[in-house]
């Protein structure tokens, strides 16, 4: 088994707000493996965006601990990308300069952030699109722009929170495809967040459970079926019977 790259000892989560505490995340231990593709699957409102923020260091932890690649997190860091549904992206860049935004803070060359940035450009598909602007590109294309955003800062982990919910059905299929062949070639971790089961089993190497809000892991299921998978296939409609009989109702 490859090396634990994230570590999440006995996670807690309570927000302290006007109205009393919020107790969101209750006492949840979870380990990813490096290259893994770990989906959180739950009901609405139970807490997944909540445990991505504390896992990628966007929300402290009230309890327990959280450790990317052996060191603590504390706050956000570029070893952790995010992927958002709505990718903020600066509408007054273009593709290349949204893609190269990361590493041009941090201080990269431009001859080598431009070459790193038009690899990822090129790997989610928008090569043609490096001098659009956002407002001039489909949902779809826009979240292809913030996955590249996201890899060309080469982050240790990939958290990726309902990255494709905003998108109409047949888009959604699409990004899925092209999100498993853009990880087969360049393999990270990713943790991805989802309310669809299907998503959740044609993406997954690994689905963890989780219950209604204070959420804590229900169940985990390994998934072993080969790739690229089929929505339609024996075996996937089987797991897809077992894990739905399995989620709580969203309260
Ligand atoms: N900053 C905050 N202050 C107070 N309560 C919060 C805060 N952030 C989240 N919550 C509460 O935590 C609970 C879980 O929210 P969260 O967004 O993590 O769930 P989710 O599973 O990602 O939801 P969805 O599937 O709708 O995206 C909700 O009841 C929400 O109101």
């Amino acid at each position: 088994m490859s090396k634990e790259i994230i570590v999440c000892k006995n996670m807690d989560k309570t927000f302290e707000t006007s109205r009393g505490a919020v107790h969101v995340i209750e006492d949840v231990t979870l380990n990813v493996h490096e290259n893994e593709l770990l989906v959180l699957f739950g009901p609405g409102q139970c807490g997944k965006s909540t445990m991505i923020n504390c896992m990628s260091g966007l929300e402290p932890v009230t309890e327990g601990s959280v450790e990317v690649n052996g060191k603590k997190v504390i706050k956000p860091g570029p070893d952790r990308g995010v992927v958002y549904q709505r990718m903020a992206l600066f509408p007054w860049l273009t593709v290349m300069g949204n893609v190269e935004y990361g590493p041009k803070m941090r201080g990269v060359p431009k001859k080598e952030r431009r070459e790193r940035a038009q690899h990822y450009i090129e790997l989610v598909g928008l090569k043609g699109f490096e001098n659009s602007y956002p407002n001039q590109l489909s949902g779809g294309m826009q979240q292809r722009v913030g996955i590249a955003r996201a890899y060309c800062n080469e982050p240790d982990v990939l958290f990726m929170d309902e990255p494709f919910g905003h998108l109409d059905a047949q888009t959604r299929y699409l990004m899925q495809e092209d999100l498993m062949k853009i990880w087969e070639k360049e393999k990270r971790t990713i943790v991805f967040v989802t309310n669809n089961i299907e998503e959740a089993i044609y993406l997954a190497d690994r689905i963890i459970v989780m219950t209604n809000c204070p959420t804590k892991i229900k169940k985990e299921y390994k998934i072993d079926l080969p790739r690229p998978r089929n929505y339609v296939d024996e075996e996937f409609l089987k797991l897809r019977e077992e894990i739905s009989t399995v989620v709580d109702k969203a309260l």
